[in-house]
Order: C-alpha cells, then sequence, then structure tokens
C-alpha cells in the first residue's frame, strides 16, 4: 500500500490544538501520512491567564529534521506554520528551494488566538519578502493579510480582495484570506484569489469561541488534499468543509482555550 505523505514545519502547541499537532491530527484524519519538523514550542502558563511563551528551537536542529524527511523520505506536500525567527525562515526557504517543494501551504502565523498582540514582528518582512513568493497556496487571516499587503486594517470583503491581490503579487500562486467570525457578517468568508479570479467560500458562522487551531488546521487540510493529488480547487473546498464541521464539534478544554474537533469530519462521512 502507498500512503501520501505530508510534512508540515511548526510550532508545537502543548495543549494539542494548534501548531503541528493540528496538523498531524488533520493529516491522519484526511488519509495522508503526516511528519514534522518543529520550529518552537508554545507553552501556556496556567497561572498567568494562559499566558503564551515561546520557545525557540535551534536552527540546526531544525535542519536535520527537514533533512531527514526531505532527503530521508520525501513529501507529495508540506505545509509552514509558526516559524518564530528570520534564522528560521530563511533556512525554510532554503530547503523549499533545494527540494523543489513547489506543493506549499504557507500559513503566515503571526498571532496565537487569544493573544493580541503580533508575536514576532521582526519576522513579518522576511516572511513577505522570503516565504510568500515560494507559497503554492497562503492563508493569511484578515491581520496577517493586512500586514502582508500593507492594506491597513481590513474590514470589509472588498478590502480582502485587494489585499490578496497585492499578496498574489508578492509571488504566491493561490492566496486565501480568512474573514471567518471577524468580519462581523453572518457567514464566515474567506476569498480565494487564483491570479485571475476571486472566490468567495461561505458558511455559516458557528456562534463559539472554540476555535483554537482553527487556522492551523484549515491549511493543514489544504495541504492534505494536494499532497492527494487533488487540485488546488478540490484541496480547498475539502479543507473549508473540514473546518467548518471542526469548528461545528469544537469543545473546551479549559477556561482559556477550545479546540477544534479533527474528528468531526471523518464521523459526519462515515
Ligand atoms: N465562528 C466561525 N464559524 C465558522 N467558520 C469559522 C469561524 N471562525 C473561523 N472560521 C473559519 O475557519 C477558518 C480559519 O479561520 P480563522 O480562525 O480566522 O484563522 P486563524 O486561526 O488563522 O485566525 C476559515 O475558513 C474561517 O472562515
Ligand atoms: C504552535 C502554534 N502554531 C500556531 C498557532 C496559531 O493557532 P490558530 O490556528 O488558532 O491561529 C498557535 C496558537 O496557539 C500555536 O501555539
Amino acid at each position: 500500500m502507498t500512503m501520501p505523505k505530508a510534512l508540515t514545519i511548526a510550532g508545537s502547541d502543548t495543549s494539542g490544538g494548534a501548531g503541528l499537532q493540528a496538523d498531524i491530527k488533520t493529516f491522519q484524519e484526511l488519509g495522508v501520512y503526516g511528519m514534522n519538523a518543529l520550529t518552537v514550542i508554545v507553552a501556556q502558563d496556567p497561572t498567568r491567564n494562559w499566558f503564551h511563551e515561546v520557545i525557540p528551537q535551534s536552527v540546526e536542529a531544525l535542519d536535520k529534521q527537514i533533512e531527514t524527511v526531505l532527503a530521508g523520505i520525501g513529501v507529495d506536500a508540506a505545509k509552514t506554520g509558526m516559524l518564530g525567527s528570520i534564522e528560521i525562515i530563511e533556512l525554510v526557504a532554503q530547503k523549499i528551494d533545494k527540494y523543489k517543494m513547489n506543493q506549499l501551504v504557507v500559513d503566515p502565523v503571526m498571532v496565537c488566538k487569544g493573544a493580541d498582540e503580533a508575536l514576532n514582528p521582526e519576522t513579518d518582512a522576511c516572511l513577505r519578502d522570503v516565504l510568500i513568493p515560494r507559497a503554492f497556496v497562503v492563508t493569511p487571516n484578515l491581520f496577517e493579510a493586512s500586514q502582508l499587503s500593507g492594506h491597513g486594517p481590513i474590514t470589509t470583503v472588498a478590502d480582502m480582495k485587494t489585499a490578496a491581490e497585492k499578496i498574489h503579487q508578492l509571488g504566491a500562486k493561490h492566496v486565501i484570506v480568512k474573514g471567518g467570525s471577524k468580519l462581523g457578517t453572518a457567514q464566515a468568508i474567506d476569498v480565494w484569489f487564483d491570479g485571475d479570479t476571486h472566490h468567495e467560500l461561505k458558511s455559516d458562522v458557528i456562534q463559539t469561541t472554540f476555535t483554537h487551531g482553527a487556522g492551523c488546521t484549515y491549511s493543514a487540510a489544504i495541504a492534505a488534499e494536494l499532497a492527494k493529488g487533488n487540485t488546488v480547487e478540490e484541496a480547498i473546498y475539502v479543507a473549508k468543509d473540514f473546518i467548518t464541521e471542526a469548528i461545528k464539534h469544537s469543545f473546551q478544554l479549559n477556561e482559556y482555550v477550545g479546540p477544534t474537533n479533527h474528528s468531526a469530519y471523518r464521523f459526519r462521512n462515515a
């Protein structure tokens, strides 16, 4: 039997709902063999309102992990999540070129949900200049799209479309700007720009605050479907369905955090 294989280059979310844990769970649920290269560890402090502490890993350690997977095994698609430093972004870019990874989904993580400030503002320009041009698909939320496009605050679907075009000009082939529940509309609208046409992906907004890991899960689902050889269009529509189902069945872990439910899509389709 052969299995499609995917790699996530991402941070560890110790609480299990976001980061590489969300990615690997999503790969598994969609029938893809998941592997990871760890960039940073995120720990959350229960005595300080679940304050997120980001503990970087060394560039050497990341280099060895990526070589293990790309030189030693090979993958059908890859995704990036939280990267944490300029050195790490540059290393990842080198590896993408070295291994000619063209099925690459970049989730340009700049913020953790629940935290209201950019985690590493100094890395934002590097993400924009070094990684976005190498992305097949890039999936910024409204804050990230505003940073990458220089558009200023994004509050409408028209703003999302303008920002998507600007990010496309940076070199990403497909840009998905995630409106989610942040637009204040009755529907969770994402705009996908393919370089030619804007597509609006819509689902009803689910009234919940338990959306920890939603962005990671969504981008991982796109990578998984690409790894299976599906078209980008198929991958994006499956991913939207997968994340909507995961949010519908999300749950509370403690008073601070509620992750999406990675099994919900498979259970529905069983
Ligand atoms: N409350 C919600 N109801 C339905 N879909 C949502 C909701 N919140 C987010 N989404 C969807 O989940 C996906 C991830 O979006 P979002 O949570 O904004 O990303 P991020 O985690 O990067 O901030 C998008 O497809 C978005 O439309
Ligand atoms: C390691 C890691 N990556 C990414 C994220 C972003 O998560 P989300 O998908 O909720 O935006 C988080 C949030 O806590 C995280 O801990």
